[in-house]
C-alpha cells in the first residue's frame, strides 16, 4: 500500500486558532497512526499579507504541541512549478484569458450567476486589440461541465456539480496565483495521498479535482471537518485572533489538553483525559467526527486542563512546572496541591503557602493560642491532624467547622483547599506555631 502523506497548509497571515489547529491536529494523529508523513507547508504566495512573524508563530505553536512535521515547504519557493503547470493548462487549452474588468464582471454578474465564457469568444485579433489597448488578462480555468463525486472521509458520500460554477480564476492580472491552483499543484509534486481539511473547502473540490485531472494526476482521498466556532456560535479568524493558540499558551494551559479538547469536539465520543499524543494517535478515527459545526467552549478546556494536571505523575510535571518557573516543587508538594489547580502556575500559591511565607489569617487569637498549646510535637506526618485536632477539640469545646476553618484559615491564609492532614506536615511544626501567633511565616 502507498504510505500516507498529508499536509498542514496554513497561510502566515495571522496567528493560528484553534480552528486551524483543528485541521493540523487530524492531520498529524492520521499521519501518525500510519506510519506516514506529515508535510507543514505555508502558502504564503500572498506577499502583502503574510509576515515571517506569522510564519515563525505557526512553527512555535505546532510545536508547543508536540506536532512536529516530517517536511517542511513554503509556496514562495515553488513559484516555477506553478509557472510550468500553468504553461501546461495553457497549452491544453484549459487556462483561458480573460479582459474584463471588475465592474463588467458585477455588471454580468447580476445578469448571470455563472460566468459567461465570452473570453472564450474572442479571436487572436480581438485579444491583440485588447493587449494593444494595455489590458492584461486574468487567467480562468475551464471546468468539464459535469457531476465531481466523491467519498469523504467524514462526510461521507459528496459531490459538487460543476456546471452550477463559474470557470475559477486560476491567475491575476498580475500574474500571481490564486491558491486553488498552487494547492494542487504542490499537493500533486509533494506526493499528497488524502487532503484534510476544513469544511470551507467543500466547494472548491470539484473545481480542484478537475485541475489534478487537467494536470495528469488522480485527485487524492479528502476529507472535510467542520468548522469551529467560538462559544458563541462565532466563526474564527485568523485576522481577528479569535482564539488563538498563543493566547492558550500564554494562559497556562497545557499543550495536550487543548490536543485532546480538540480531538474529541465534534466526534459526539465521551471526553477523557489522555495524558500523551501516542493515546489520542490509538484512538484517532475520522469517521467519528459529524457535519455540524462543534463549539470551542473555553470553560470546557479549562476543566480538562485540571483534570489532566490531577492526573499528571510528578515526573512528568517536573518539566511543566519549570516551564513556569516552579522547578523547587517537589514530589510531595505536587502529589498533595495537583488536585486544587485548574492552571499548573497555581501550584505556586501552595509552594508559597507550604514552603514560602504568607500572612496568616486569624479571627480568634485566644482560640489560635489555645491550640498551639496542644500542637504535637515534630515531625508532623499525616496522622497529626487528626491527633491535634482532637485535642484542641478537648481543649476549647469546638467541634465540626467552628474547630477546622480557624485552624486551616491560620496556616494557609485561605478558607479552600487539599486535606489539612496532608497540608500539616508540609507547613511543618515551626510555620504552624508562627503563623497561629499571627506571624507572618
Ligand atoms: N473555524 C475553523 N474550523 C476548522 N478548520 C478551519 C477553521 N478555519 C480555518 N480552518 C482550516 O484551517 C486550515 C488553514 O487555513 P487558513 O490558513 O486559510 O486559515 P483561515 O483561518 O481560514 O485563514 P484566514 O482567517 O486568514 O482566512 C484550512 O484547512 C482551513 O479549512
Amino acid at each position: 500500500m502507498m504510505s500516507v502523506r498529508v499536509r498542514f497548509a496554513p497561510s502566515p497571515t495571522g496567528r493560528l486558532h484553534v480552528g486551524n489547529i483543528y485541521i493540523a491536529l487530524n492531520n498529524w494523529l492520521f499521519a501518525r497512526q500510519r506510519n506516514g508523513h506529515f508535510l507543514l507547508r505555508l502558502d504564503d504566495t500572498d506577499t502583502e499579507r503574510s509576515t515571517p512573524e506569522f510564519a515563525q508563530g505557526i512553527e512555535t505553536d505546532l510545536r508547543w504541541l508536540g506536532l512536529t512535521w516530517d517536511s517542511f515547504a513554503r509556496q514562495v519557493d515553488r513559484i516555477a512549478d506553478y509557472d510550468a503547470a500553468a504553461d501546461k493548462l495553457k497549452a491544453s487549452g484549459r487556462l483561458y484569458p480573460c479582459y474584463e474588468s471588475a465592474e463588467e464582471l458585477a455588471l454580468k454578474r447580476k445578469i448571470h450567476r455563472v460566468y459567461d465564457r465570452a473570453a472564450l469568444k474572442l479571436s487572436d485579433a480581438d485579444r491583440a486589440r485588447l493587449e494593444a489597448e494595455g489590458k492584461r488578462p486574468h487567467w480562468r480555468f475551464k471546468l468539464e461541465h459535469r457531476r465531481v463525486e466523491w467519498n469523504d472521509l467524514v462526510r461521507g458520500a459528496e459531490h459538487i456539480d460543476t456546471a452550477s460554477q463559474s470557470d475559477p480564476v486560476l491567475i491575476r492580472e498580475n500574474g500571481t496565483y490564486l491558491y486553488t491552483f498552487t494547492s494542487v499543484v504542490d499537493d500533486i509534486a509533494l506526493g499528497m495521498t488524502h487532503i484534510i481539511r476544513g469544511a470551507d473547502h467543500v466547494t472548491n473540490t470539484g473545481t480542484q479535482t478537475q485541475i489534478f485531472e487537467a494536470l495528469g494526476a488522480k485527485a487524492p482521498e479528502f476529507a472535510h471537518l467542520p468548522l469551529l466556532v467560538d462559544a458563541a456560535g462565532e466563526g474564527l479568524s485568523k485576522r481577528l485572533g479569535s482564539l488563538s493558540i498563543s493566547d492558550l499558551r500564554d494562559q497556562g494551559l497545557e499543550p495536550m489538553s487543548l490536543n485532546t479538547y480538540l480531538a474529541h469536539i465534534g466526534t459526539g465520543v465521551p471526553l477523557v483525559v489522555k495524558p500523551h499524543l501516542e493515546d489520542l494517535v490509538k484512538s484517532h478515527d475520522l469517521s467519528k467526527f459529524g457535519k455540524s459545526s462543534p463549539r470551542f467552549d473555553p470553560a470546557e478546556l479549562l476543566h480538562l486542563n485540571a483534570r489532566l494536571l490531577h492526573l499528571l505523575p510528578f515526573e512528568e510535571a517536573k518539566t511543566h512546572l519549570a516551564g513556569v518557573g516552579l522547578s523547587d516543587v517537589d514530589a510531595a508538594l505536587w502529589d498533595v496541591a495537583r488536585a486544587n489547580v485548574e492552571k499548573i502556575e497555581e501550584i505556586g500559591e501552595w509552594q508559597r503557602i507550604c514552603r514560602g511565607s504568607i500572612a496568616p489569617h486569624i479571627a480568634d487569637s485566644a482560640f489560635a493560642a489555645l491550640a498551639a498549646d496542644v500542637l504535637p510535637q515534630a515531625p508532623l506526618d499525616e496522622g497529626s491532624w487528626k491527633t491535634w485536632t482532637e485535642a484542641v477539640k478537648a481543649a476549647t469545646g469546638r467541634k465540626g467547622k467552628d474547630l477546622f476553618m480557624p485552624l486551616r484559615q491560620a496556616l494557609t491564609g485561605l478558607d479552600h483547599g487539599p486535606e489539612m492532614r496532608l497540608l500539616l506536615p508540609l507547613i511543618g511544626r515551626d510555620k504552624t506555631l508562627r503563623r497561629l501567633r499571627g506571624e507572618t511565616a
